[in-house]
């Protein structure tokens, strides 16, 4: 596949800061485009996305040296050169770059050459994305786990903890799974107003009101599963996603946004427990923070028989660190974004090694989001039988979802949706 042209520019996400979106076309006219995500509480050990800095433009947000190094060095050095598959493209790009952090050119102007690059390869091999994507022949569809309330770096609101996720998993088909999670959504939304709460929503679409207690988001949400007519465990379950880098201080974790209490590792561990004592909850991802690796080892040896426990900034969807947590069994899932590592081969090798060690995986979208459905089609394909992408009510969501039904009709007996299955321990 020979490329011909390839080119960038500076686009919107959804909070309205700029990043940055690639198009490449190939010989006889084959095309991608894909735009890169973006990032509101960065991992430590995230691929660096470039930000252009200074005052002015979009106060520092910018993303022009990006685009230029798209514009300017990649596209030069890419012009004319033919690629047989995915890896060789990826590794010029890392090459080319010549950083194990991609601080060079920058993940933000890598990963959405990568990206364009699969949907022109894939349109080169006349298949769907999900196909091009796929090494075993096995799709799955995933359980939408909608983060219907939003609090911590994500909201305005006093909640400490960043998401409150739900899981329609006892369904036939993600169609249906989706029915019931916004049947949910909306339920929720009229619990909330009856307690004369706020009802506008987070970066992520789930609801940002100021609760009694972090407890009470889990409360108004179980009530809303039984409003609704489901069963909370049996139908839907919970998710939860505290962030916990984001409480960390001093070898503490601190309620920043409600009572200012803090926890030592050991009692937030003992919350967690309580927690799952007493709610339906089947995975806690960055339940501690990304630098507590004893926290973190404590946590899987008390809940890690019980529930999924997922390592987002703990592992920035970097196979070296995977491999550390394995050594060191210090959870046993993994949070998958694109843009932590930067290519679609070393995600894909990522998960390969997740696959290999039996933890499980959990596809996921950004903060900073955009009408770009790539990890629909990447979820499907590598049969995570999990995403999160947000919830009812943000267009940059539902284009996820929207996308996750189209292929599901495409797929028809193909298409397998595993419930509650795909979550470890299941
Ligand atoms: C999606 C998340 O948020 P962000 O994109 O801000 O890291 C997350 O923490 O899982
Ligand atoms: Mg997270």
């Amino acid at each position: 596949m020979k490329i011909q042209k390839l080119i960038a520019r500076e686009v919107l996400d959804s909070r309205g800061n700029p990043t940055v979106e690639a198009e490449i076309t190939l010989e006889k006219g084959f095309f991608g485009r894909a735009i890169c995500p973006s990032v509101a509480s960065t991992g430590e050990k995230e691929a660096v996305e470039l930000r252009d800095g200074g005052k002015t433009r979009y106060n520092g947000k910018g993303v022009l040296k990006a685009v230029n190094n798209i514009n300017q060095i990649i596209a030069p050095a890419l012009s004319n050169k033919v690629f047989d598959n995915q890896q060789e493209l990826d590794n010029f790009l890392m090459e080319l770059d010549g950083t194990s952090n991609k601080s060079n050119l920058g993940a933000n102007a890598i990963l959405p050459i990568s990206m364009a690059f699969a949907r022109a390869a894939a349109a080169f091999s006349k298949e769907p994305l999900y196909r091009y994507l796929n090494t075993d022949g096995k799709f799955t569809m995933p359980v939408p786990c909608m983060n219907v309330i939003n609090g911590g770096a994500h909201a305005d609101n006093n909640v400490d903890f960043q998401e409150f996720m739900i899981a329609p998993h006892n369904a036939p088909a993600f169609y249906e799974a989706i029915r019931m999670g916004e049947e949910t959504f909306h339920a929720l939304k009229s619990i909330l107003k009856n307690k004369n709460y706020f009802t506008g929503v987070g970066d992520e679409g789930g609801f940002a009101p100021n609760l009694k207690s972090n407890e009470e988001a889990i409360e108004v949400i179980l009530e809303a599963i039984e409003k609704a007519g489901y069963k909370p465990g049996t139908d839907i379950s919970i998710c939860l996603d505290p962030a916990a880098s984001e409480l960390w201080q001093e070898g503490n974790y601190v309620l920043f946004k409600s009572t200012q209490k803090k926890y030592s590792s050991n009692q937030l561990i003992d919350l967690w427990k309580s927690w799952v004592d007493q709610y339906p909850i089947i995975s806690l991802e960055d339940g501690m923070a990304e630098n507590d690796w004893e926290g973190w080892q404590t946590l899987t040896n008390e809940l890690g028989s019980k529930i999924e426990l997922i390592g987002d900034d703990l592992l920035c969807t970097n196979k070296r660190l995977l491999q550390e947590a394995i050594d060191k069994n210090a959870c046993n899932s993994i949070l998958i974004k694109l843009n932590q590592i930067g290519t679609v081969t070393e995600t894909l090798e990522t998960i390969a090694l997740a696959k290999k060690n039996k933890y499980s995986f959990f596809i996921s979208h950004r903060s900073g989001e955009t009408e770009d459905t790539f990890i629909a089609d990447l979820a499907v394909a590598t049969a995570a039988g999990k995403i999160k992408t947000g919830s009812g009510s943000r267009g940059e969501r539902i284009a996820k979802f929207n996308q996750l039904i189209r292929i599901e009709q495409e797929l028809g007996k193909e298409a397998v949706f595993t419930g509650i299955k795909a979550f470890k321990n299941n």
